[in-house]
């Protein structure tokens, strides 16, 4: 896995003192169950995505990515432990080299295969996705869990478009990859890759979607870091350590 716990010399915003990584809340961490704190307050999570706004997928290198058209307000999350509307930009996976590990979050010390990231970003306050990733509400990233079982159908028009990369889709609706149990956690932390801001609202959803061997292993494996030419290195790993969890509550909104 990869250790972005390097400390970057990042220029800190007049404007915001900028939390540097190696900071008070960074993320992964391992979500122990029973420390979860139920919070009546906190409201359903409401997911509206215009499948109309997926512009391509593409390997950033780290992993492949799914980007979404973020310059109007077509898909966005609201509610949940949110203050503001989070505009869609992208969504990507964590995952391992084999099925013991992949994921990024645990639950109870427990590793998923993969996990998937849908970015979201406070458009409400922040102009642009770079200042709001720099903002200590700026951004809010929903976490789901993958698991091996059965074939998903979502995600198999995800894994068809991997061999031809960089591709230009027309329409897909994410909504499909996120469990529709509303039960979730949620907490205070950061990026998992550089610039390992403190500028994310964690929303991990409690229930995993089903994906099967194939698809994992096929599908995220198959990929490279290296561009054409180089020397092969598979794409596999490609998640942060555990962070610690410091002086942070995680909550729940199920009891
Ligand atoms: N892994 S993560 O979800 O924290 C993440 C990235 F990898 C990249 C950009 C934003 C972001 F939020
Ligand atoms: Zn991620």
């Amino acid at each position: 896995s990869h250790d972005w716990n390097v400390l970057f010399p990042l220029t800190s915003h007049a404007s915001s003192p900028l939390s540097i990584p190696g900071g008070t809340r960074q993320s992964p961490i391992n979500i122990q169950w029973r420390d979860s704190v139920y919070d009546p307050f906190l409201k359903p999570l409401k997911i509206s995505y215009d499948p109309s706004t997926c512009l391509h997928i593409w390997n950033n290198g780290y992993s492949f990515l799914v980007e979404f058209d973020d310059s109007t307000d077509k898909s966005i999350i609201m509610g949940g432990p949110l203050e503001n509307q989070y505009r869609l930009k992208q969504f990507h996976f964590h995952w391992g080299a084999i099925n013991e590990w992949g994921s990024e979050h645990t639950v109870d010390s427990k590793f998923y295969p993969a996990e998937l990231h849908l970015v979201h970003w406070n458009a409400v306050v922040y102009p642009t996705f770079e200042e709001a990733v720099m903002e200590g509400n700026g951004l809010a990233v929903i976490g789901v869990f993958l698991k091996l079982g059965k074939h998903h159908e979502g995600l198999q028009t995800l894994v068809d478009a991997l061999p031809a990369i960089k591709h230009k889709f027309d329409v897909f609706d994410p909504s499909c990859l996120i469990p529709s149990c509303p039960d979730y956690w949620t907490y205070a932390g950061s990026l998992t890759t550089p610039p390992l801001t403190e500028s994310v609202t964690w929303i991990i959803k409690k229930k995993p979607i089903e994906v099967d061997e194939n698809q994992v292993s096929f599908a995220f494996r198959m990929l490279l870091f290296t561009s054409d030419g180089e020397e092969e290195k598979r794409m596999v790993d490609n998640f942060r350590p555990l962070q610690p969890l410091m002086d942070r509550t995680v909550r729940s909104s199920f009891q």
